[in-house]
């Protein structure tokens, strides 16, 4: 066929005309389940004589105010919460109580701030509530566990959990261990943390300049930091695989960002734009190496070569081996399936410890009394030797201060839910379909529960444990609440103690004069302009 007697203008008129009829579709869509939404909000609306609120002008006015304050602060000062989102959130207790409703677009959105219904929307005893989910996101960044309900989420939780339950592979490994079948996931996580900090700990001493000193924004650092962690950890011998999986997610999740700051229409993501072609891209190019790792690793261990010394290697043994609730044998994840709880570790684990280690750090340049105390301990237990996971028990003041941060910067600030069928929460029943949303940050921030310190750092409230910090026991909730509570927190919290533990072994450190507090809602709390900090080696 002769290629120039093609109408080329035409084929691209017409292909273009396609693409247009698609977008106008789904925007249709779109309105569509605008009014579908509006119309069960209107239902909603009809429940009028119960303690229903509407917030709709006092959201517009905080948002105006926040909108104006964009390049400053946003949400908390310096251990406060900046005036906006304080005076705002006092306002709904003083006027509204501890449940309101407002506007998410045309969608609900009940607001709760009692811990004790927060806990009955979180622990969702009858299976009324489901995630928030957003599949365009998720498809290109990580679906896996987080992202499914029912029966596939208890499948997938069953099959991950071993791999991340220290205590109990730590009996069972006191057990079996002695005929050499099991690897402690402590003994096997260790040095895999601690080779990881090795590595941080030397970039900045060849960092020092000749007064021994440097300043370096900390925050990238700690990014790296826990991805190399999660690299080592998840695929072991393969860990240089696994670091070119995170810088590539690393690039995805940012690409994701700039589209969520412009996503005005749904489906934005399948159009051809530049930087959705390079995230699909970068998709498959994650996938397969992904895919190669693991069948790999299966086809290992068909033959017979023990592969359990790294998170993939414990899930694939998992998934082999998997049951059902009756212990009955089960097939377990597919390939598909295995790839998206690898995406999932680097998108959950990774950005939410290293903001974690971030905070800790500025707090402590903030507080040297605390830094002082932190490093005391450390130097008693450990010396300046590698810290052992014997040692880290006996870490009360370092666990006291990672608390404290958790308390004050939770990396998730808020926790959403979906109502999926008719719900009473707090005496009303909401419809169908409407958001719940437990802002964990304010809960963290209560002086009713926390006492008239509750905007201090003051790591000595968890002196004598969780339980006793507050009046509210289970107001702490840094890594949610119930069935679908954080299933990483003790790998989060050996990772923060490991690094915490080797940085202050070997350097002092303080605010350099670049710092500036903006604590920053980006999907985690984050510092707004980076963490520039001054260390000096001891
Ligand atoms: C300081 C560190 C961490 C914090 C503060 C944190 C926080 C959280 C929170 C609050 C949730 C529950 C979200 C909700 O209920 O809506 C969650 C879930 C989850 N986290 Fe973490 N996390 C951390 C570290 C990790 C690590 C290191 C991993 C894995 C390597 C991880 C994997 C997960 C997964 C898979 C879920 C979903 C669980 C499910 O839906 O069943 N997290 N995390």
């Amino acid at each position: 066929m002769n290629l120039a007697s093609i109408p080329w203008g035409s084929v691209i008129r017409g292909i273009l005309g396609l693409v247009l009829l698609w977008q106008a579709t789904r925007l249709l869509h779109w309105l569509w389940w605008c009014l579908r939404r509006l119309g069960r909000a209107l239902h909603a609306q009809g429940l009028r004589g119960t303690p229903y609120r509407f917030l709709t002008g006092d959201i517009i006015k905080a948002n105006r105010r926040n909108r104006g304050a964009r390049s400053k602060p946003m949400l908390l000062g310096c251990h406060d919460i900046s005036p906006h989102v304080a005076s705002f959130l006092h306002d709904v207790l003083r006027k509204h109580g501890k449940m309101c409703v407002s506007w998410l677009g045309p969608t609900p959105k009940v607001t709760i701030v009692d811990p004790s219904l927060g806990k009955e929307v979180m622990s969702n005893k009858f299976g009324h509530f489901e995630k928030l989910r957003f599949p365009a996101l998720s498809m290109l960044l990580a679906k896996g566990v987080a992202d499914y309900e029912g029966e596939k989420w208890a499948k997938h939780r069953r099959i991950l959990n071993p791999a991340f339950h220290l205590e109990k592979l730590k009996v069972r490994t006191f057990i079996v261990i002695k005929c050499g079948l099991w690897l402690n996931l402590s003994q096997l996580m260790l040095p895999a943390f601690s080779a990881c900090c090795e590595e941080l700990v030397g970039k900045w001493m060849r960092s020092l300049d000749p007064n021994n000193s440097c300043e370096l924004d900390v925050y990238p650092e700690l990014q790296s930091l826990t991805g190399d962690v999660i690299s080592r950890t998840a695929f072991g011998s393969s860990y240089l695989e696994g670091r070119e999986i995170f810088q590539l997610q690393s690039e995805q999740a940012e690409r994701l960002l700039t589209n969520l700051k412009k996503i005005i229409i749904p489906g934005y993501t399948f159009l051809p734009t530049r930087n959705n072609r390079r995230m699909h891209q970068t998709n498959r190019k994650i996938e397969s190496i992904l895919r190669n790792l693991i069948e790999k690793r299966m086809k290992a261990m068909q033959e017979g070569e023990s592969t359990k010394d790294d998170l993939l290697g414990l899930i694939l043994h998992s998934s082999m081996t998997a049951t059902n609730e009756n212990s009955q044998s089960i097939p377990g994840m597919t390939i598909e399936e295995v790839i998206e709880e690898c995406k999932l570790f680097y998108f959950a684990g990774s950005e939410t410890t290293s903001v974690l280690l971030t905070w800790t750090m500025i707090v402590l340049s903030m507080h040297p009394e605390w830094q002082y105390r932190a490093r005391n301990e450390i130097l008693g237990i450990f010396g300046k030797n590698k810290p052992e996971y014997e040692g880290f028990g006996r870490l009360k003041t370092v666990t006291m201060i990672l608390y404290e941060v958790l308390r004050l910067y939770p990396p998730a600030i808020t926790f959403i839910r979906k109502t999926c069928k008719d719900m009473k929460i707090g005496g009303i029943t909401y419809p169908a379909a409407i958001l719940i949303n437990y802002p964990v940050l304010f809960i963290h921030h209560d002086i009713e529960i926390w006492g008239n310190d509750a905007l201090e750092f003051n790591p000595e409230r968890f002196a004598e444990g969780i339980s006793k910090a507050s009046k509210d026991v289970g107001a702490f909730l840094p890594f949610g609440w119930g069935p679908r509570v954080c299933i990483g927190q003790q790998f989060a919290l050996l990772a923060a103690k490991m690094a915490m533990c080797m940085i202050l072994q070997h350097f002092e450190f303080s605010l350099a004069q670049a710092y500036t507090h903006a604590p920053h809602d980006v999907t985690f709390l984050r510092p707004m302009h980076g963490a520039q900090i001054k260390l000096y080696a001891i």
